[in-house]
Order: structure tokens, then sequence, then C-alpha cells
């Protein structure tokens, strides 16, 4: 079958869904090329199929391909940003990382050395989980490319900066207390969005506010709304390399059941989006979107909200300098 691609400003686009239908053939994120299609890319989306470190519901592992199928309606030119990602930039769909899932701890380091070796040639990466474990290595990758630690924009219900679970240290629930350890974040710009629900105990709370986050609740973005949330967020991260973390269960169980830790009273796939819209032109070197667990999920509506995410997270990395992860 012939793949009828869209090619703007040298960049290899999506297969033409005028052309050939769009719910033939396999799945690529956004029916982008591969990466092995292409001679170099700008913007990689790769998948990570590991759920190893949930603490509840499994299944994060089948979320990327899960994404990628729900990612076929995506259409190439994103009004809300008034831009075109995939002619913007070349952006290319690196397929999953072979990841141990009986060994998390060769898990982590694989995903940190699969994302140095993507990141090389200073291409900007999107991942796609798997769950919040992954976040850690990603990070590390993250850190080590921009040469110093990385503010982080975290949007999730949970804090995901607790300690153990059953005296584990890798964890969903555990990856930014490990990275904020590690040295790689920059603790002077460091923010969650969306969080809510109940927790161990107000030392949660109190350990959080010692490492440096400041807390935008999901009540919060009620409140305040999405713009004094944006310039919030933009003051606190000014010109800083930054990664952006998506748990899908930030956005309320109605917009994303498919998941493995939900929380009622979250943010809307409207909020969200108009959130990360407001990010345009900060320096954002890396991206993921995780805990998308298909078994829970109905009528791809978790999939479509999150593909939706990953896209405009594209459209931004795609509008900013190439090589500038590096
Ligand atoms: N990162 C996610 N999605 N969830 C963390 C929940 C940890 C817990 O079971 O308390
Ligand atoms: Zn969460
Ligand atoms: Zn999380």
């Amino acid at each position: 079958m012939e793949e009828l691609r869209i090619e703007e400003n040298g960049n290899l686009g999506p297969i033409d869904s005028s052309r050939v239908p769009r719910f033939a053939g396999a799945a690529t994120f956004a029916r982008l090329p591969r990466l092995d299609q292409v001679a170099r890319a700008d913007v990689a989306i790769v998948g990570v199929p590991f759920d190893a470190g949930v603490s509840y519901r499994p299944g994060a592992r089948f979320g990327a391909n899960h994404v990628r199928e729900a990612s076929r309606l995506l259409r190439p030119y994103n009004p809300a940003l008034d831009s075109s990602p995939f002619a913007n930039a070349q952006v290319a769909d690196a397929g999953d990382m072979a990841v141990n899932p009986f060994n998390i701890h060769e898990a982590i380091e694989a995903i940190q050395q699969d994302a140095l070796d993507l990141t090389a040639d200073g291409a900007r990466l999107l991942t796609l989980g798997g769950d919040h474990t992954i976040a850690l290595p990603l990070l590390r990758a993250a850190s080590e490319r921009a040469g110093e630690p990385v503010a982080l924009l975290h949007f999730d219900a949970h804090l995901d900066t607790w300690d153990t679970y059953f005296g584990a240290e890798y964890t969903h629930g555990t990856p930014f207390r490990r990275a904020v350890e590690e040295g790689i974040l920059d603790t002077e710009a460091l923010s969650h969005v969306g969080t809510r629900g109940p927790l161990y105990g107000k030392r949660d709370l109190e350990d959080d506010r010692r490492f440096g986050f400041g807390i935008v609740t999901s009540s919060d973005v009620y409140y305040q709304g999405v713009r004094e949330v944006v310039a919030k967020l933009r003051e606190r991260i000014g010109a800083r390399p930054l990664y952006v973390s998506v748990d899908i269960d930030v956005l309320d169980p109605a917009h994303a059941p498919g998941t493995g830790t939900p929380e009622a009273g979250g943010i809307t796939s409207r909020e969200l989006l108009e959130i990360l819209r407001g990010l345009r032109g900060l320096n954002l070197v890396g991206a993921d979107v995780v805990e998308v667990a298909p078994a829970y999920d109905d009528a791809e509506v978790t999939a479509v909200a999150a593909s939706h995410v990953a896209y405009d997270l594209v459209t931004l990395m795609s509008e900013l300098p190439a090589g500038g992860a590096r």
C-alpha cells in the first residue's frame, strides 16, 4: 500500500487521511513517519510499555499504543495555536522502548539510556507511558542533555513525591521525590497542577513544600481560571529548560476513566489543553503523557484526550529552535 504522505517545508508528515482512510494500516502517532523513515527528527515521540511501578490498577503498559490508535483522527493544522506542527519541524514516531517488565531497576536504566540516545542530535522528546515511574529516568536524561537541573511542570491528581511503597523506592507514586534527591530538578521552579483527593497525612504536603513544589490544585484551577494559572506558571518557569509531565489522571474521571488511580473532582480536558497552550514559547525540552490504562477506558475517551494533549505538546515543541534540547 502506498503511503501518500503530506510533505511540507522538507518535513515528511502524516499519511494523508483524505487519500488513505485514517483507519487503515499500522498506527504511529498522528500517522507520522517512523523514525527510521526520516533522516533526522526535531521532535521524537516514543512509547514506554511499562507499568511495573503501579500501586493499584495495572495496564498502563498498553497506554502508548492505545493513544496511537486514538491519534489517527488528529489533523495537521492546529487552529488553537495557528500552527502546523508537522510542517514546522520534522516529527517522527520512534516506536517503543524495550523495557524489562520484571526488573524495575533495569527498566529505569534502559529508559534513561534510550532517552539519551533519542535526544543525542538535539531532538525534543515526547514520551507516551507507561506508568509515572518512567518520569524519573526521563528527567535524568532531560537534565543531562540540558546540562543543568530542569524546571518541572507536573499535571496530576497526585503529588508523586511520596517516599516508598512496601519499601520500594521506585514506583509511580515516588518519581519526583527521587528526582529532587538526585538534584536533577531546579527547586526554584517546581509546580504541581490539578492535585486533589485524599492523602496519607498532612506530612505529605509538608514534605512536598520542603522539596520546593508550588501547588495549583484542581480547585484552584476552577476558582482562579486558566489565565491566572498560566500567568503564575510562566512567571515561575521563566527561561529555564522545562520538562512537562502529564499524568492523565489530572483530568476528571469523566474525561479520563482509563487510568490506574482515578480521583473525583478533576480538571476538564479543555482546561488542560488551554493551560498547555499558555506555555507557548517556553523552553520545553521534554514531556510525557503517562498513566493511560486502556482496560478501564470506554469509547477511547481517555486516549482521545491523551492524544490531543500530546498533539498540543508536540505543537509547542515544533515551534522551538531545532537542536535546542541538547
Ligand atoms: N502516579 C499515579 N498515577 N498515582 C500515584 C498513586 C499512589 C498511591 O497509590 O497512593
Ligand atoms: Zn496521578
Ligand atoms: Zn502520577
